[in-house]
């Protein structure tokens, strides 16, 4: 569980980023963030990353403060542009995050990139992958330690349209087979009505939580559902309503 306790974040004297954010992120839900651009999406996944500290407010990651949650290897972490290394292949890649973490030998990462439907790909280098293999060798990279809490930053945004619809269904998939705490930060409102339990939707100047729109699961995704097509109608309305439009 992961508990963002009236939280405030400024930058400098003047600046507020974020603003009196309160959120709980319950075990294994899926939680997207989605606002306007510069509404503070990335500096909250920072401040629970323990890669900013909250001006205000407390953060906890199954009870222990960021930095000591990140020392336990309970986070995992995935940008938009994979963190891959050019001169290792995929497997040495996921290899090389448990050295540095100190854990080699003791989680298995060919077991994850088989289950991340790269069984085929250990020996490859990232030039050699597509860019939806190389995102998925990246959160692979994110995952390879087994966090509690997995910390998605656009991971798909840099993607074309067809990748990226495929790497939501395969997130989805990854997620029901092993539902991980996940805060994933979006632009794309069809990601997150897809893949999220919960939508926080942010306002910008200050980033507050707008609104929160809970997506219940009903198994099959079916994007010409009536169900779906609320839910997305739903979340453009919220964001319409931050960003000034009515
Ligand atoms: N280290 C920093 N120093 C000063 N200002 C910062 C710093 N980091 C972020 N900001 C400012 O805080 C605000 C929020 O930035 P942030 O990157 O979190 O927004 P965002 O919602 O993720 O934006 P985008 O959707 O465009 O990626 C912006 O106005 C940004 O310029």
């Amino acid at each position: 569980m992961v508990i963002i306790d009236s939280v405030t974040k400024k930058f400098g004297e003047q600046f507020v980023a974020l603003q009196d954010i309160s959120l709980t992120i319950d075990e294994g839900e899926f939680v997207a963030i989605i606002g306007p651009s510069g509404c503070g999406k990335t500096t909250l996944l920072r401040l629970v990353a323990d890669l900013e500290k909250p001006t205000e407010g407390e953060i906890t990651i199954e009870g222990h403060a960021p930095k000591e949650a990140r020392r336990q290897h309970e986070i995992g972490l995935a940008f938009q542009r994979p963190a891959l290394i050019d001169s290792r292949t995929a497997l040495k890649n996921v290899e090389f995050t448990l050295e540095v973490a100190g854990l080699e030998g003791a989680l298995d990462p060919k077991a994850l990139l088989d289950s991340f439907g790269l069984g085929d790909f250990y020996n490859y280098y990232p030039h050699q992958l597509s860019g939806g293999m190389q995102q998925r060798v990246n959160i692979a990279c994110a995952c390879v330690h087994n966090p509690r809490l997995l910390l998605l930053d656009e991971p798909f945004g840099a993607l074309d349209e067809m990748t990226r619809e495929r790497m939501i269904l395969w997130m989805r998939d990854i997620h029901l087979a092993n539902p991980r705490t996940t805060l994933l930060i979006t632009h794309s409102i069809e990601e997150a009505v897809l893949l999220a339990d919960r939508i926080v939707v942010l306002s910008a100047k200050p980033g507050r939580i707008s609104e929160i729109i809970s997506i219940p699961r009903d198994g099959e995704i079916d994007r010409t559902s009536p169900t779906h097509v609320r839910h997305i109608a739903e979340v453009r309305k919220a964001l319409h309503a931050v960003m000034g439009d009515e």
